[in-house]
């Protein structure tokens, strides 16, 4: 037999491609050859953003497929881009495989998909090539998945995802209740896609079957109720941006500013707030002017990752006279090198959308957080964040659904002035960083894992 080859394939988006790399770049240095399958939209973002010098890692080797949509439609339409990824990249992920095993390379001898997507799944089943599959969001987002069936049998959803009872969901005493109303396909506005979301959904549940592995970016020091509402199906090898060697080279959709490294070298110990909101969520241009007001008026050094598209109004977006009155202690950047920023001294706390990804950063690096969640198992993990391991507060909205400057800068306040809290962090820190040592339960799972690609 051949050496091991696995193709890996995650949902073209920012918090997914990073985590299936980071499992990429492990699995290479233990001598298992990774072909990276992204679609040509999210490939042609990262070399955007790296500029022509890289397409390959120099171990890990970069391929492309299309998504089936136009160059330039809208790929935020997310029922249009599901459906046409369904339509148009099995097919193609059948050639590539074809051609890579008629090549005088290395056959493929696994498929590594994003548990986001299951028609990877359904092609290694019908090439009988062994699967495998890792979630990238947190264990209890993938436990509420797999309760789909069970919300339909009691009528929490009907058989087309609409919401028909809005009690919170409990799935096991050691996790936090989940509202039903931030189900990922219930945030999205519409009937049809929704639908379209929601049966995307059921066919994962059942593709899921297909896979030998199931794979989870989460550990027990942080959930360990939602895994075990899922063992043995279930293991995690979390959080693999924590281990060590694993880098995000290749992975950015947007170029990199790393002069504000330097800007935090230059503010004192804990004294900066960090503001980012990862890679989708979008203000309105009240919202953001709200935040920047927040952040102005807090007298404190900031860090704020203001995306190109991260509002829709532009230049105008900041209220008058902001830019200016910030000058000296804040910063705004397009996108920052996050994990060396969230592991910089000087940062205070991270004002975050608690993406999964955002979230882990944040604590495996010991920071509190102020929870701003915008859509789906963000809200979940605020919960966490906040009633579980208690190391971060709640931004309220008010009647008008809207985070005030007032609010910001009194929970900021409060934030950091909780010695406790701070502890708390920093405690979760110490445990997170030990669950990935030699021995512990995520290496060992990693360790089997490998075993059995190499098998
Ligand atoms: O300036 C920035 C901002 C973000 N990041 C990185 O981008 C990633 C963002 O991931 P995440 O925090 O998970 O946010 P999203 O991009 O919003 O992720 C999507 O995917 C996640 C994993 O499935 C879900 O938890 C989120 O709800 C979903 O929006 C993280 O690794 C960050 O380090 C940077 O490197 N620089």
């Amino acid at each position: 037999m051949g050496n091991p080859h696995i193709l890996v394939i995650p949902y073209p988006a920012q918090g997914h491609v990073r985590p299936l790399f980071e499992l990429s770049q492990l699995l290479v240095k233990n001598g298992i050859k990774i072909t990276f399958v992204n679609t040509e939209f999210s490939h042609q973002r990262i070399i955007n953003a790296f500029g022509s010098k890289v397409s390959v890692d120099g171990s890990i080797r970069f391929v492309s497929l299309p998504d089936g949509m136009g160059v330039d439609e809208n790929r935020n339409q997310i029922g249009r881009l599901l459906e046409s990824i369904c339509q148009f990249m099995p097919m193609e992920l059948k050639q590539l495989i074809n051609e890579i095993n008629r090549s005088n390379g290395d056959e493929v001898t696994c498929i590594l998909t994003d548990m986001s997507m299951g028609w990877p799944l359904e092609v290694a089943a019908e090439l009988g090539i062994k699967a495998a599959a890792l979630f990238p969001a947190s264990a209890l987002s993938l436990a509420s998945m797999f309760a789909v069936p069970m919300m339909i049998d009691s009528g929490v959803v009907d058989e087309n995802g609409t919401l028909l009872k809005h009690e919170m969901i409990q799935l096991s005493s050691e996790t936090p209740a989940i509202n039903p109303s931030h189900f990922s396909w219930v945030c999205i506005e519409g009937f049809t896609t929704q639908k379209i979301v929601f049966n995307l959904f059921q066919r994962n549940i059942k593709a899921i079957e297909k896979a030998e592995w199931l794979l989870s970016n989460s550990t027990y020091e942080l959930e360990a109720g939602a895994l075990a509402t899922m063992a043995p199906k279930v293991l995690p090898i979390g959080p693999l941006s924590t281990y060590e060697g694993v880098g995000t080279f290749a992975t950015n959709f947007w170029p990199e500013d790393s002069f504000c490294l330097k800007w935090l070298d230059k503010q004192p110990p804990r004294s900066v707030i960090y503001v980012a909101f990862g890679s989708f969520t979008v203000l309105d241009q009240t919202q953001f002017r709200q935040l920047a007001l927040g952040l102005q008026h807090s007298n404190r050094p900031f860090l704020w990752v203001v995306r190109p598209d991260i509002t829709e109004a532009k230049e105008e977006a900041y209220p008058k006279g902001f830019q200016a009155s910030v000058v000296d202690r804040g910063q705004m950047v397009g996108w920052a090198p996050q994990r060396a920023v969230l592991s910089h001294p000087s940062i205070a706390c991270f004002l975050s959308h608690c993406g999964w990804n955002s979230t882990l950063e944040g604590v495996s690096n010991g920071v509190p957080f102020l929870c701003w969640p915008y859509f789906a198992d963000q809200f979940m993990n605020e919960s966490y964040i906040c009633e579980i391991w208690k190391v971060g507060l709640k931004l309220e909205k008010d009647e008008s659904g809207i985070i005030r400057q007032e609010e910001i800068k009194s929970k900021m306040e409060k934030l950091l002035g909780d010695e406790n809290l701070k502890a708390r962090a920093m405690e979760l820190k110490e445990k997170i960083r030990t669950g990935v040592k030699e021995g512990s339960y995520s290496d060992k799972n990693l360790k089997s894992f490998i075993e059995w690609v190499k098998s």
